[in-house]
């Protein structure tokens, strides 16, 4: 097993050009005195919409480090893999994301659950731990109705684990155990069953994702009650303790925040709370720098903006096969979507203030950023057209990459913890 630093920020690149501004980012860190390791993640989903191959991601990180001189470590995720996918990974890969949110429900092997509840049995009754105010009440019922809803999704995480373990078995990686793409919040009984259950799946995960209270849109600012989340938060960062020290799960297990890019109102939350408990984080954004290509790009005007407009109008008309591979993560009011036309005839300035994630700005428009944070299977098609307007405004885009990352996100989460 790779042990994994206490903190680490997670960057996706959609088109696999922004790895040197990223990085960059995570450089100014350093310069600030952030001790923070970068993780490039990049999902079966987004290779599959953009079609490219796991490997180029590898290519991309290691591209970025040597141009940059980076020489701690670094990490390359498969970011929601499944065991249908995670082949292809497998090579350029130290770090695995194990998605098991869809299987969420699904009925679970007798034998399985009394298996499973032997090991979580010495718990039963009123369980304190460290740092929450009332204690757990764990019984054989709650357990049951946890195994009905989650065993079989962390039987599947086992299953996947030993699969890239012995796969890979002469290298050694990070591993993440991800439910965060489903409905329904995990409360800090289902977090400790479900930590339970990856213990006695005998998975070292050191990275744990959650599903937190609230809305994580694409690329818009958390919605949901920032109280409430606060207490979810840090009763995991409790919970995430006493599993490491009572159910054998590596010491540097931490939690992992999909943030889906850009949850503002979140960080200044999660960076007391993560001081607090002197506690690790790692924390994943992907589509927000795809995003600084989009605002780069109509910043720069003429034919960047013509493209920018495209993407939009493009995205529009195909709207419902954009937004299905993220239907629990959007929320779109489609009447707040300006027609295409009118789009049509918006200077720069307009079509970045629609974009950029600036609430100050009255004309920021956030169903509009949704769209397009999940429209880049457009600009995937505009193939060189659009590769080569990268390359054209690389200057103005880089710079909005790497502010984005520094000044957005890490300095917020990160800074002075
Ligand atoms: O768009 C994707 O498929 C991924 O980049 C994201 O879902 C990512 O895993 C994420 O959750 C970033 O917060």
């Amino acid at each position: 097993m790779q042990t994994i630093e206490r903190f680490t920020f997670g960057m996706g690149d959609r088109f696999g050009l922004q790895g040197k501004a990223q990085l960059q980012a995570v450089l100014n860190a350093h310069a600030k005195g952030i001790d923070l390791y970068p993780v490039w993640n990049k999902s079966h989903r987004e290779h599959t919409i953009v079609g490219t191959r796991p490997d180029s991601l590898r290519a991309e990180a290691d591209d970025a480090v040597s141009a940059l001189k980076w020489n701690g470590s670094y990490y390359v995720d498969a970011d929601h893999i499944r065991l249908e996918t995670v082949d292809a990974f497998l090579a350029g890969s130290n770090f695995f994301t194990l998605d098991v949110a869809d299987y969420v429900g699904e009925t679970p092997a007798t034998e399985d659950v009394s298996d499973w509840l032997k090991s979580v049995e010495p718990y039963f009754g009123q369980q304190q731990i460290e740092g929450l105010a009332q204690p757990l009440v764990l019984s054989r019922e709650s357990a049951e109705v946890a195994a009905a809803k989650y065993l079989t999704a962390i039987a599947k995480a086992g299953e996947l684990y030993r699969h890239i373990d012995t796969q890979k078995a002469d290298s050694s990686f990070v591993t993440e155990v991800s439910i965060d793409e489903t409905d329904q919040p995990q409360g800090p009984a289902d977090i400790f069953y479900l930590l339970s259950m990856m213990a006695w799946q005998k998975i070292p995960a050191q990275t744990v994702a959650p599903k937190f209270t609230g809305r994580f849109n694409k690329g818009v600012d958390y919605v949901g009650n920032l109280a409430r989340f606060e207490e979810e938060f840090h009763a995991d960062l409790c919970i995430i303790r006493f599993a490491v020290n009572n159910f054998g799960l590596p010491a540097s297990l931490k939690i992992s925040v999909h943030s889906g890019s850009d949850k503002f109102s979140l960080y200044p939350v999660i960076r007391r709370l993560i001081r607090e408990h002197g506690a690790g984080l790692h924390v994943k954004t992907a589509g927000t720098t795809w995003l600084e290509e989009v605002i780069g790009l109509a910043r720069a005007g003429g034919e960047g903006l013509a493209i920018a407009k495209e993407i939009y109008a493009e995205s529009l008309a195909h709207y419902a096969e954009l937004t299905a591979p993220y239907s629990t993560v959007i929320d779109i009011d489609t009447d707040r979507l300006p027609a295409a036309e009118s789009v049509a005839q918006w200077s720069s300035e307009q079509f970045v203030a629609a974009l950029e994630h600036d609430v100050s700005n009255s004309e920021y428009n956030q169903h509009l950023r949704q769209l397009i944070h999940v429209g880049f299977k457009i600009a995937a098609k505009m193939g060189d057209r659009y590769l080569n307007a990268l390359d054209e405004h690389a200057a103005i885009i880089n710079q909005g990459v790497t502010d984005n990352l520094y000044r957005r996100h890490i300095l917020p989460i990160f800074g002075q913890i």
